[in-house]
């Protein structure tokens, strides 16, 4: 069995129907690209996931446990941690104040753990070290956006679920992200990437999705020239 397997997820939000049947899986370590065009429900499938939001039908399993109907918390300690599209950075906290709330969500860590991780996510994140004292919301969007990971990955992650991070980023930015992505799967964790910039993100992609009205039509193995160039071509049109 796969690290993450979705078989047959169909979620609702009232009477819309936004995800009709999604299959798919993601392996350990694996970077698995979610690609497709504005609310075909690639968020839907984040947040299915992670909890967000329930299922109405079908399976999903995290490393052999069923997860669909267990709450967000839960599903977070298991090892998935969902960086959202708009970071959620908590207003009136510091940056220091934000990463101390991600540790919540490690179980079983002491006080002097913890404060070795904050150590260490510094380290990876000397920017944020500098802001430490700093409001987390007057941090720039790039800064926010490396905040949310290192908040996420404060729960120690084995699967993480990264929504659009370089929407509004400037170029130099971006090219951190993805740098910092690289890294995180170097640590050996598996990555599931929604992100507009489709070249880009494939650069970083093992396996990717296309989703189009609430359905995976189409997978393949990014590193394969024709199933690449098939991807780019559906998405374009
Ligand atoms: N909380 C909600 N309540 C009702 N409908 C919603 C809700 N969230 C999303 N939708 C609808 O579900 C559909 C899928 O949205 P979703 O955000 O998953 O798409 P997406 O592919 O991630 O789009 P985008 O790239 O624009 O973020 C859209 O039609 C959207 O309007």
């Amino acid at each position: 069995m796969s690290m993450l397997e979705l078989r047959d997820v169909h979620t609702h939000y009232g009477l819309s129907h936004v995800l009709q049947g999604i299959d798919l899986r993601v392996e350990p370590g694996e970077v698995v690209g979610l690609f497709g065009r504005n609310g075909v429900g690639k968020t839907t499938v984040m947040k299915t996931i992670a909890g967000w939001v329930q299922p109405s039908q079908g399976d999903i399993h995290f490393e052999s446990r069923p997860l669909a109907g267990i709450p967000a918390e839960q599903i977070s300690r298991q090892g998935i941690g969902l960086v959202p599209e708009d970071r959620r950075i908590f207003p009136g906290l510091t940056v220091e104040e934000n990463l101390r709330l991600g540790f919540m969500q490690a179980p079983g860590m002491s006080r002097a753990e913890r404060q070795r991780k904050l150590e260490a996510t510094y380290t990876r994140f000397p920017r944020l070290a500098d802001r430490r004292r700093q409001m987390g919301t007057t941090l720039s969007g790039g800064e926010q956006q490396m905040l949310a990971i290192a908040r996420v990955l404060s729960g120690a992650p084995k699967l993480l679920l990264i929504d659009e991070p370089t929407e509004g980023l400037a170029p130099m930015i971006v090219e951190d992200l993805f740098r910092l992505m690289r890294e995180l799967t170097q640590d050996g964790i598996a990555i599931v990437l929604v992100e507009q910039n489709v070249h880009l993100a494939l650069e970083l992609t093992d396996r990717f999705y296309l989703v189009e009205r609430g359905q995976i039509t189409l997978s393949g193995d990014a590193r394969e020239t024709t199933a690449r160039a098939e991807l780019i071509e559906r998405i374009s049109v």
